[in-house]
């Protein structure tokens, strides 16, 4: 079938399979909703537990197709692919094939991020096939036969015994990750033809929105609702596949082909000024977008200096809010915390810095700061969650009210330790007498301590905090990953390279020679510039002469 063009407006066959592939801001999120709603006033599919199915990335994604429904959410059931699958198909059908996982299935609740535990990855031989723990954050599942097969990415050997032994310590105390949400519901789909009606029936419409980041085993499960009753649609782009590192990959957007499928094009772009498209399409080799509303502005910006100067100027200049999407943890939370990066401190995961011999304190301190972190954006869930798991005794609610308590005191003393050695936080938390930790021996007078007492004592809590990832960040003060579809008026994209390093040929490349079908990281870049509406900032650490006479027609190049 040819490519069609189509505008965000456009109404198309409802009961046909489709793929939208367009550029940013090209109203695909707009045609879904639009999409939707003509489904639900023509459909007769549709009824009380008969829904469409609308899946989105992340949860923020979920809150902003809500919005855009307005009262139009009857019939609708909006939802990561996670979060559905888990609810629809793991969670009631996980006993079919649980002989083999033995996941407990009473303690079965929600499905976790994966954080490697240095505890369960000991109890296997995988150190001694010369796996190292670090390793662990990149295992996998994909289809194998009738069932899934764990694996270590960018490692040919199999592991999968090894490896299944290590998530069997998660799933016996009932925590599945994500990933296995993807694995346990293609397995139980593919294998129940009870479990596969009963998801058809529920969902006679099958919409996912960023598709270019499926993984293989998503495509898996939908290819298969699609085989019958159920109607599929996908939209995407190919230039904002960023999600490589978590086991998603562009070719299956490309490929993606169902039978009967229709495939649609949209060309323009709706949301940025000309000035800004130029840029865009100047990163871009396969499309090239026009401004359809003759939106025009300002030249985008290179500003070379500290990301955080370079925010407050910006700020200052436009007299406007401002959001800031950079490509770290660390440094979307220094530009929100409103404290200056420190290229020389060990910035990373806060699992990774995280020092200290004990287990269950390191993991307890871990979550402690997390759920702070969590709490002080008003992500009460996710800070109660974080929490209740480390607590001595639980209560009515299974931790959650002492939880609670527990929170609610340490955001209200929060000025006492934030800028403190982690030391004060951790004798509070010990005199709270909530948690299952053994106490740090304090060395005595004029002895030495130990290294342990060093790091609670040598970290100032406000660094420390800096290295929580915020899961489902919807601040002005954002990692690009967060901030797939989302759009601001002012964008500073800050450049700083990695780890603090920076490399002009590389991490500039995007606009000097940009290769974005082939390097994800310019590909992030390309995304985080194509958030901004009227104004865009790039901020880099320096800038050859070289790279200033190639940027300096599109862009005005200044110094903070
Ligand atoms: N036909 C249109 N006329 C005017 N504005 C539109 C039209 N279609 C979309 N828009 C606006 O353009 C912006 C981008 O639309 P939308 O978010 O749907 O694009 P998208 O293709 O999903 O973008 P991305 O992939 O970059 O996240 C939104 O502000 C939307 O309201």
């Amino acid at each position: 079938m040819d490519m069609q063009i189509i505008t965000s407006k456009s109404e198309i066959n409802i009961n046909k399979h489709f793929k939208v592939s367009a550029g940013p801001g090209a109203g695909k999120t707009k045609f879904l909703i639009n999409h939707i709603k003509n489904v639900l006033h023509n459909s007769n599919k549709l009824g009380r537990i008969r829904k469409i199915a609308c899946i989105t990335y992340t949860n923020v994604g979920v809150k902003t197709i809500i919005q855009r429904l307005g009262d139009e959410i009857d019939h609708i059931e909006v939802s990561t692919i996670h979060s559905l699958l888990f609810t629809h198909i793991v969670k009631p059908y996980l006993y079919l094939i649980n002989q083999k996982y033995e996941v407990d299935l009473e303690k079965l609740d929600a499905p976790f991020e994966h954080i490697v535990s240095r505890g369960y990855f000991i109890k296997t031989n995988l150190s001694k096939k010369y796996v190292k723990e670090d390793e662990m954050k990149k295992i996998y599942w994909e289809v194998n036969g009738s069932t899934c097969k764990l694996s270590l990415r960018n490692r040919n050997k199999d592991y999968h015994n090894s490896l299944f032994k290590y998530k069997q310590f998660f799933w016996e105390k009932g925590i599945i990750h994500y990933e296995d949400v993807l694995a346990f519901a293609w397995e139980i789909l593919n294998s129940s033809d009870k479990a596969l009606r009963i998801i058809r029936s529920k969902f006679p419409y099958f919409f996912i929105d960023e598709f270019q980041d499926t993984n293989p085993i998503q495509t898996e499960i939908i290819k298969l609702i699609a085989e019958k009753e159920t109607t599929v649609g996908v939209i995407g782009d190919k230039a904002q596949s960023i999600y490589e590192f978590q086991g998603a990959d562009v070719k299956q957007f490309n490929n993606f082909h169902l039978p009967g499928m229709f495939s649609y094009n949209m060309e323009d772009n709706h949301r940025s000024t000309e000035n800004i498209i130029k840029v865009l399409n100047k990163v871009r080799n396969d499309i090239t977008q026009r401004n359809p509303e003759g939106k025009v502005g300002r030249d985008p910006v290179i500003i070379i200096g500290d990301p955080l100067e370079a925010l407050l100027k910006i700020k200052m200049e436009l007299d406007e809010e401002v959001a800031s999407l950079s490509y770290s943890n660390p440094m979307a939370n220094s530009l929100r915390k409103n404290k200056k990066y420190n290229k020389d401190e060990r910035w990373g995961a806060i699992e990774s810095v995280f020092v200290d011999s004990s287990n269950p304190r390191r993991k307890a301190f871990i979550s402690i700061i997390k759920s702070i972190e969590y709490a002080r954006l008003a992500h009460y869930k996710d800070s109660i969650r974080e929490l209740s798991r480390h607590l001595k005794n639980t209560d009515d609610f299974n931790g959650q009210q002492t939880a609670l308590k527990v929170i609610k005191e340490l955001t209200n003393d929060y000025n006492e330790y934030k800028d403190s050695a982690l030391w004060e936080l951790y004798k509070k938390i010990v005199n709270m007498e909530c948690f299952n930790f053994p106490e740090i021996r304090e060395s005595k007078k004029g002895k030495t301590s130990s290294e342990i007492e060093k790091f609670y004592k040598e970290h100032i809590y406000s660094d420390i905090s800096m290295c929580v990832n915020i899961l489902e960040d919807d601040t002005l003060h954002r990692t690009i990953h967060k901030a797939k579809g989302s759009e601001f008026d002012n964008v500073l994209v800050v450049v700083n390279g990695r780890n603090g390093k920076y490399n002009e040929k590389r991490d500039l490349g995007f606009l000097l020679n940009s290769e974005i079908e082939d390097i994800e990281e310019q590909r992030v870049y390309y995304v985080a510039c194509s958030r901004a509406k009227k104004n865009l900032y790039i901020n880099i650490p320096k800038i050859t002469e070289g790279a200033k006479s190639e940027l300096n027609d599109l862009f005005t190049i200044m110094d903070v």
